[in-house]
């Protein structure tokens, strides 16, 4: 069952606690048995003492079965000991695969404005680093804590036994430490947290500058990179060497403790013997019991250290996990109502927006109004920063909008999920993504869960975007990889598949922002053809600088500063708009100046 929103950190572990419960129920039980046999065992070697220490010859039988007893149960105990690490490390690795899906769902549910707050290199960090925490905690971490209960419990039970006195005074050392180690703890915890944020910094400023590799190395930046790098990675290292200071010093106060509970032991112990209180035998697993706290106080020390790095790592989680998802986001349009709204008419009605970030009043797109039936196609023209890019975002409801602004057939947009827009509506943007795999693949991708069935093979969709001949040149033609966000290929070659990925499963509006701005004017002209007769009865909007690529469009609308200046078509626009006119004119100049 998939997580969301949990309440608080208890829950979070509630939930993933129980989702493994067959696992820690058996590691419970194991780790029991382990305990018990531990103390069980010291008991034996008692009794074997004691025979020894009387008459051999007359408790030779006696004798034989005690050693059979304990070679039994050290054989028991290996194994058992085996299946309670088996049992109690598992739901560490299956908390983390859950998690990693819990969070990737929630993440894809959330809006832009989330991911503008959360930057990419700390969203890693998390999915990294925190979720490795929360993996130690829910293995080795709880692993250890129901040993340390276990062991705790039934150790000095079995010493009281066997003399209450020596084991109040054997414990003297150990509640002493706990008061210094009460101490270490605390400031633990305060350095996780710093030692988190200081791994997301660095995460993300490692995230910036490997995108920005290009221009660092171009515009010689190498210096202050290394510089920023270095600062970053030597404020982590101090937050580390402090927490590494207290494992160091603090941590071990308890195994400290248990040497001078050992030595106590062995002092008093002596005299009680002497006195006849104890036997030879009792003092031995009196002795037996303390050698045997050294493991649960040792990993007391390390434990606690998982435990913070856990809840801090969960802390860190949550906040991903209880972002808020717009409400509308989580609704679902039902298969049969989302095929009978294809086909409608998109209309925009006096849309305006501001950045909820933006220090001015001004908003940055004012009473936008427009329609494109279906099959209309419609160019956007604008100078730089007019708003375009603004409005393509507002299109396909990537910024929130006021009710009655988008209207598609009958139908609010801003009462539709995104994910229910988004199968009617598909963005080119202009700087476009390719992942890392083949170019047959990067046009597929997506495609076996969009709801609009492929109406072209790869291949004509490749044709159609331009691309074919370039796919000829590769190695291995449309099974050549093209490197991690399509570094292997050119600007202009990267803008054609993606329009191939959108020409390949079209939805019923295609917007194309700016992505023909880096191929040549005859190969625009051919691609903007293709578009024309491959999607007849689909909208397209088209976003340009260029006048050539809107000139076959039903409608052009121009962009001035956020407003619709001028508004008709590519002819209408040359008699009514004279910065339509002026931009036309400049462009054909340019045309014939690179022909
Ligand atoms: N995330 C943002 N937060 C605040 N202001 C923004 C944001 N993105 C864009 N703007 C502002 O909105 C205005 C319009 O930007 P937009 O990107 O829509 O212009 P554009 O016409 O697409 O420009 P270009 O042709 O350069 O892509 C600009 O003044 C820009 O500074």
């Amino acid at each position: 069952m998939q997580l969301d929103a949990p309440q608080s950190k208890a829950h979070l572990i509630w939930h993933y606690f129980w989702q493994n419960r067959l696992s820690y129920s058996l590691a419970i039980l194991f780790i029991l048995l382990v305990n018990w046999l531990q103390v069980e065992i010291p008991l034996m070697v008692k009794t074997a003492i004691d025979l020894l220490m009387a008459n051999v010859a007359d408790n030779q039988d006696a004798l034989m079965s005690s050693v059979w007893m304990i070679i039994g149960a050290s054989l028991v105990l290996i194994v058992i000991r085996t299946l309670s690490r088996m049992f109690g490390l598992n739901p560490g690795r299956f908390v983390e695969a859950q998690l990693k899906n819990d969070l990737f769902a929630k993440l894809n549910r959330l809006t832009d404005s989330f991911h503008s707050a959360n930057n990419s290199g700390k969203l890693i960090s998390i999915i990294n680093n925190d979720i490795s925490g929360i993996r130690l905690f829910f293995g080795i971490g709880f692993m250890q804590l129901f040993n340390i209960i276990f062991a705790l419990s039934f150790t000095p039970f079995y010493m009281w036994r066997i003399s209450p006195s020596l084991t109040v005074y054997s414990f003297l050392p150990i509640i002493f430490a706990f008061a210094i180690y009460r101490i270490g703890f605390v400031k633990m915890r305060k350095l996780w947290t710093d030692r988190m944020h200081s791994l997301q910094g660095l995460s993300e400023q490692l995230v910036h500058f490997l995108s920005g590799m290009d221009v660092i190395k171009a515009e010689h930046m190498g210096p202050w990179v290394q510089n920023e790098i270095a600062q970053a990675n030597q404020e982590l290292l101090d937050i580390t060497v402090k927490i590494q200071r207290i494992q160091v010093f603090i941590m071990p106060v308890l195994d400290y403790a248990n040497q001078m509970m050992k030595i106590l032991i062995l002092g008093l112990g002596a005299v009680m013997v002497l006195n006849a209180e104890l036997t030879v035998g009792e003092i031995t697993a009196f002795l037996s019991y303390s050698v045997m706290l050294a493991v649960p106080f040792g990993g007391l020390g390390r434990i606690l250290s998982v435990i913070q790095m856990g809840m801090v790592s969960i802390e860190s989680v949550m906040t991903i996990l209880n972002s808020k998802i717009d409400p509308t986001n989580l609704k679902r349009l039902s298969e049969a109502d989302s095929n009978a709204i294809q086909r409608s008419t998109l209309k925009v009605n006096n849309l305006s927006y501001r950045y909820p970030n933006s220090e001015s009043d001004e908003p940055t797109l004012k009473n936008i109004s427009f329609e494109l039936p279906q099959g209309k196609k419609l160019g956007i023209l604008g100078s730089v920063g007019s708003g375009k890019t603004t409005l393509v975002n507002c299109l396909n409801h990537l910024y929130d909008l006021e009710p009655g602004m988008l209207i598609y057939g009958e139908h609010d947009i801003t009462d539709w999920s995104r994910h229910d827009w988004h199968k009617q509506v598909r963005t080119i943007t202009q700087d476009p993504y390719l992942f890392s795999a083949t170019l047959n693949e990067n046009v597929k991708f997506g495609s076996e869960h969009n709801a609009n069935a492929p109406t072209l093979s790869v291949e004509e969709a490749i044709a159609a975007a331009q691309l074919s001949s370039d796919v000829e040149r590769f190695a291995e033609q449309g099974n050549t990889m093209v490197g991690e966000k399509g570094i292997m290929l050119s600007g202009g070659q990267k803008q054609r598949v993606s329009i191939a990925r959108a020409l390949y499963t079209p939805a019923d509006i295609l917007i194309l922002d700016n992505v023909l701005s880096a191929v040549d004017y005859d190969t625009e002209r051919a691609i903007m053809s293709e578009l024309s007769s491959k999607l007849v009865d689909r909208s397209l909007v088209v976003v340009s600088h260029r006048v050539s690529a809107l000139q076959e469009m039903d409608e052009i609308l121009v962009l001035k500063e956020g407003e619709i200046i001028a508004r008709g078509t590519h002819s209408e626009l040359l008699k009514t708009s004279s910065y339509y006119q002026q931009t036309w004119e400049l462009q054909q100049n340019d045309q014939e100046a690179s022909a």
